[in-house]
C-alpha cells in the first residue's frame, strides 16, 4: 500500500516541501504517513453508513490505483459532511526519525515565533459551569446518564502561526498517541494528538481503546501516584468509563464472533493527563465489514457525546451554543479493502493564519463538580497550548481576565 521506509536524506528532502495546507499527516505507533499529492478531494454525508462506505469505496476504485487510500475527517454532527482526500501518493516514515528531522528543520527555519495577543473563550467558565448545572437537572429527572460538554477557545497571535513548527512540537511532545494534521476545504489545518483510538481494523481483527475518566498530570511523583490511585478508585470516573464501554459493546457485538472487554480499566497517560483506559479486541464475523461502517456506527461514543445518545446529541448543541464541526469528530484512513484506523478528534485545534481555535471537553455525570470539570478542560487544552508555545502567555492573559472580572 505504501512506499517503503526511506533514508534520512529522503526524509529531509520531503520535509523541505512539506506544507500543512497541502499534505495530510497521520502518525500511529511507530509509523508516520504523509500524503504527497491529492488525486481527489470529496465531501460526503455521514448520516447513512452504507452510503458513506459506497461513496468512499467508489472514489478509491475510480482512481484505478491499487494502493489508493482515503484520508478523512468526519464531523461530530451527523447532519454535517465529512471531507476526504483520496491518494496513492503516501510516504511512510519511521515516526521517531520523521519527528526528529522535522523538529530540526523547523528550528532552523523558525523566524520569531508568533506571540499570543488575545484569548477569547467562546464558552467561558461561567457559561461552562452553568451548562453543567443545567445538565444536572436532566440527570435528576433521569432523562440523561452522561453528557460530554466542551468549550472552544480562540487564540489570536501577533503574526501567522508557523504550522509546520506546531506539528513538529506536537510530534516531539509525546511519542505515543495519534498525531494528525488535515488541510480542510475551509483553508484551515486541523491538528492535534489524540490519545483515543476509536477503531483499527485489519481483515478479521478489530481493536479499540476508549478513554473516559481523567486527572491532570503533576510533576511531584508522590502526588502523581496518589492522583493515579484516586482515579482508579473514583466511582464517578469508573461510571463515566463504564457508560462508554456499555454502548460500544452493544454496537460491536452483533458484528463480532468474539469480543473481549476487560472487566476493569487500566491507566493511560498523555504528556499532560491520565485517563481510565480499556483495550477492546474483537474478531469480526465478516472480514469484509468496512471500517468506516463500524466507526461511523460507534461515533460518537459516550466519550464524546453522552448516554442516551439521542438525548445528549441535541442537548450538547443547546448547552454549548454552537456546532463542534470537526472537533470531537473522527479522523483516519481506510483502504480499498475496508481496513484502516480511526481516532477521535480531541487534544486538537484548527489553525488559520494568525488564529487558532482550540477544543476541550469533559464527561459530565450526576456526581460532577462544575469547577473541577472546567479545570479538566483547561488541563486538556495545554497539549495544544504547549505545541503553540503559548501556555505561559495564555495563563497571563486569562489570569488578568479573571482578575479584571473580580475587580469589576
Ligand atoms: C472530550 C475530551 O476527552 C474525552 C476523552 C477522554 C477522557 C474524557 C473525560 O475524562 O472526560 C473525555 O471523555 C477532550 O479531550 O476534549
Amino acid at each position: 500500500m505504501l512506499t517503503e521506509q526511506t533514508s534520512v536524506n529522503q526524509i529531509d528532502a520531503f520535509i523541505e516541501s512539506f506544507d500543512p495546507s497541502q499534505n495530510a499527516l497521520f502518525a500511529a505507533g511507530e509509523n508516520c504517513f504523509v500524503t504527497r499529492k491529492t488525486l481527489l478531494r470529496l465531501k460526503t454525508d455521514i448520516s447513512n453508513h452504507r452510503e458513506l462506505v459506497e461513496n468512499i469505496t467508489s472514489a478509491i476504485n475510480d482512481t484505478d490505483q491499487q494502493d489508493a487510500v482515503a484520508f478523512g475527517v468526519l464531523p461530530f454532527c451527523k447532519s454535517q459532511q465529512a471531507q476526504f482526500i483520496v491518494t496513492d501518493q503516501i510516504n511512510k516514515y519511521d515516526k521517531a526519525t520523521f519527528t526528529h528531522r522535522l523538529k530540526l528543520r523547523s528550528q532552523l527555519t523558525k523566524n520569531k515565533q508568533a506571540n499570543l495577543n488575545k484569548v477569547s473563550h467562546r464558552q467561558d467558565q461561567a457559561h461552562y459551569e452553568s451548562a453543567i448545572l443545567k445538565a444536572k437537572r436532566y440527570f435528576s429527572e433521569r432523562k440523561l446518564d452522561k453528557i460530554v460538554l466542551a468549550k472552544q477557545t480562540d487564540l489570536f497571535f501577533d503574526q501567522d502561526i508557523n504550522q509546520t513548527h506546531v506539528i513538529a512540537n506536537l510530534l516531539s511532545q509525546s511519542s505515543s498517541g495519534f498525531h494528525f494534521s488535515f488541510p480542510t476545504e475551509q483553508g484551515k489545518t486541523l491538528v492535534g494528538v489524540s490519545p483515543e483510538l476509536l477503531l483499527k481494523k485489519q481483515d478479521h481483527s478489530i481493536i479499540s481503546n476508549p478513554l473516559a475518566g481523567s486527572t491532570k498530570r503533576v510533576e511531584d511523583l508522590e502526588i502523581e501516584y496518589k492522583r493515579k490511585q484516586a482515579l482508579l478508585a473514583s466511582q464517578k470516573d469508573r461510571y463515566e468509563h463504564a457508560v462508554v464501554l456499555d454502548e460500544m459493546s452493544q454496537v460491536l457485538n452483533p458484528w463480532c464472533q468474539q469480543l473481549t472487554i476487560p472487566s476493569t480499566p487500566s491507566l493511560l497517560s498523555t504528556a499532560t493527563m491520565w485517563h481510565l483506559s480499556t483495550i477492546i479486541e474483537g474478531q469480526l464475523i465478516n472480514p469484509n465489514t468496512h471500517i468506516l461502517s463500524l466507526a461511523n456506527q460507534l461515533h460518537p461514543t459516550p466519550a464524546l457525546c453522552g448516554k442516551p445518545t439521542p438525548s445528549a446529541y441535541p442537548l450538547i448543541k443547546e448547552l454549548e451554543g454552537e456546532d463542534r464541526d470537526y472537533f470531537s469528530g473522527i479522523i483516519g484512513w481506510c483502504d480499498r479493502h475496508g481496513n484502516g484506523e480511526w481516532v477521535v478528534v480531541i487534544r486538537c485545534g484548527e489553525l488559520d493564519t494568525n488564529h487558532a481555535r482550540l477544543f476541550a471537553g469533559a464527561g459530565i455525570v450526576a456526581a460532577s463538580d462544575p469547577t473541577a470539570e472546567w479545570l479538566e478542560t483547561e488541563a486538556k487544552m495545554s497539549t495544544m497550548l504547549n505545541a503553540l508555545e503559548a501556555a505561559e502567555r495564555y495563563r497571563e492573559l486569562t489570569e488578568t481576565n479573571a482578575l479584571e472580572l473580580e475587580i469589576a
